[in-house]
Formats: C-alpha cells, structure tokens, sequence
C-alpha cells in the first residue's frame, strides 16, 4: 500500500507550509500549525482513495493534503525526515485530523483507513489508467490480455493484479498495527452510496456526524456522486470514472478464477475471515455482462468489469498474523 494523502484544504496556507519546508512544527498561520496526520488512507490505487479522501474532507474538522506526500513509501522523501513530512501538512488547529512500521515510528497510534473495491474491477483501472497515460504521450501498449495471461494462464507477476490482493497488503499493515486502528471502507459501496460509509468512517475517527447525505448529489453525466459544501458543487476529476478498457469474457472468469482461488487459499490456511459478511457464492459466476464485450476501442468500453460473489470487504488475515 502506498501512503495516500495528508493535508491541505487552503491554497494560502499550503503555499506558506510548501515554504517552511524544515520548521519542526511550523507555528503561525493564525494560532493554526501543521501537524502530523492523525490518520492516513492506506489504499491501493485506483482502490477510491481520492473519493474517501475528498468526501471525508466534507467534514469541518478535517483537513487534507492537496498532493499525495508519498513520505513512507518513497525513500528520498522518507530520508528528508518527519520535519519534511510536518511541512507538507495543512495548517490545523488542536483537535483536527490531518492524513507499516514507519507510520508507526511517527504515530503508534494513528488511525488507517483501508479503501478496498472489487479486486477485478480494480485491476482494470489500473491498466486503464496506464494505458490512458500511454495513448496521451502516444506511447505503445499492450492489450490487458497480453499483460494479465501468460501461456494461457493468469500472470501472477504482473503488478496490478498483486496490487488487488488486499489480503496480503492487510496482513503487512496487522503486522505492526492492531486491528481496531484499522478500518475498512467499502469503495463499492462509496460508489453507490456514499453517505453510509462516511458515517462509520466518521464514528471510527471519533468525528461528531456532520457530513449529512445531503453533502451529496448523484450527477447522472459522470454516473458518480459529487460533493456539496457551502453552496459549491465538486466532482470528482476525469482521471475517475473514466471507461474502462476491454477484457474478453474468457479472460475475465480466469481472474476471477484467481482471486476467489486466492481467497480460499488464505482461508484454508487458516486465515480467518475478518469484517462484516462471510464469503459468499464463492463459487458464483462472474457478472461480466455480453455488452460489455467486443467493444474494440479504449474509448468505446464500458464499466462493469466485477466479479461476483467476490466480496472485497471479506478481508482475510492470514494465520501468521
Ligand atoms: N464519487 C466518485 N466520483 C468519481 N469516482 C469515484 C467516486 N467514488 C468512488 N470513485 C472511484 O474512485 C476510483 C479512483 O480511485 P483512486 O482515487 O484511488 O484512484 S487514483 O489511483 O488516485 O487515481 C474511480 O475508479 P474508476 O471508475 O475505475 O476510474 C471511481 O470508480
């Protein structure tokens, strides 16, 4: 998992914090400070972390970072040091949240926020958005198929798929944090209804209810809920939600082959299946429905790449942990 994002609601006081890159705690700006996050977004990408963070950000004691600070995960930013870190972060007042082991080192006690969605679903845009990238600076690609199946089979190696398999990013996470410091958030359900989400997510950040289900208004051109706050409306940008690229049926019931199978194997080796619903249908059909296949162009594809009876939020904590 990558350290998703702290910090910055105020154009005016990021620019300020982007200056005092080294203070040790940067006072000022009004009695506010920057301070170290009180909590972080572990979520892989594409897993729906900007959402979770933008919604969350709908509450007014929470303040966000505007740019990902990739702090843990990035080593030359990690060698620049906490004081680094402070300085990339919003200026808050006492009592707001701002966003393994070295999260741990800075704040044993911090509180993680898991985004998770349908493990397939993911992975397809994931390649989109690489793709995406590709086709704007007219680069070659490949197809999803020649990256996803080697000899007929699943590729195990490639890096979207492993970046799908929440349980083993959960189980680095259990090794150094307890489980109720973690919480998990259904992206799927924050797709389709964000309001439920955001009040757990709010109850397991001890914030007092404020984000209400009317802070959301679905926008039936982007087929997304987008924000309303004080009078302004926000959508989410075109980087999500973007069609998705095409995968042929065939190779699609193979993935999703692989992950159930990944699944049963954390379970046989008596991992223990965490959160609210046991698995359900493991063995249950893949809804990738016909009209989604043979759509030959990147822009002609549609969503819908799920697995069902794949459940993301059935994290499973392997046995060793
Ligand atoms: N309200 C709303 N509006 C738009 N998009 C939404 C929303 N809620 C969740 N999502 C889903 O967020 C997915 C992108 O996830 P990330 O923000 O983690 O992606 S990124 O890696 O930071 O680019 C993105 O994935 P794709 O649809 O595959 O693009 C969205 O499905």
């Amino acid at each position: 998992f990558r350290e998703l994002r702290s910090g910055v609601s105020n154009t005016a006081a990021y620019s300020s914090s982007s200056s005092s890159s080294s203070s040790s705690s940067s006072p000022s700006h009004n009695s506010t400070q920057q301070r170290l996050p009180g909590a972080i977004i572990i979520g892989v990408r594409k897993g729906g972390t900007r959402a979770l963070l933008e919604m969350l950000n709908l509450h007014p004691d929470v303040e966000v970072a505007k740019a990902e600070v990739h702090y843990f995960n990035v080593d030359e930013h990690y060698r620049r040091g906490l004081a680094w870190y402070r300085a990339q972060m919003p200026f808050t007042v006492p009592g707001q949240l701002t966003a393994p082991a070295r999260v741990w080192d800075m704040n044993p006690a911090v509180r993680l926020l898991l985004i998770v969605r349908d493990p397939a679903e993911r992975l397809v845009s994931d390649y989109t958005q690489v793709l995406h990238n590709r086709l704007t600076r007219n680069k070659p690609y490949q197809s999803l198929e020649e990256l996803l199946i080697r000899h007929g089979h699943i590729d195990s190696g490639y890096k979207a798929l492993q970046r799908s398999l929440y349980h083993q990013h959960l189980a680095r996470w259990l090794e150094v944090f307890p489980r109720e410091q973690i919480h998990v958030v259904d992206g799927d359900a924050l797709i389709r209804n964000p309001f439920p989400e955001l009040r757990k997510a709010e109850r397991f950040l001890d914030l007092s209810p404020r984000i209400s289900p009317n802070n959301f208004y679905y926008n039936t051109t982007k087929g997304f809920y987008c924000l309303l706050s004080a009078g302004h409306d926000k959508c989410l940008d075109e980087s999500k939600g973007r069609p998705h690229a095409p995968l042929s049926a065939q190779a699609f019931k193979k993935l999703c082959r692989y992950f159930r199978k990944a699944q049963q194997a954390v379970l046989r080796n008596g991992g223990e299946v965490v959160l609210l619903v046991l698995i359900r249908r493991m063995a249950g059909k893949c809804r990738y429905s016909k009209q989604y296949l043979g759509r030959l162009t990147f822009r002609d594809t549609q969503r819908g790449n799920r697995c069902s009876g794949l459940d993301p939020v059935n994290l499973l904590i392997p046995a060793q942990v």
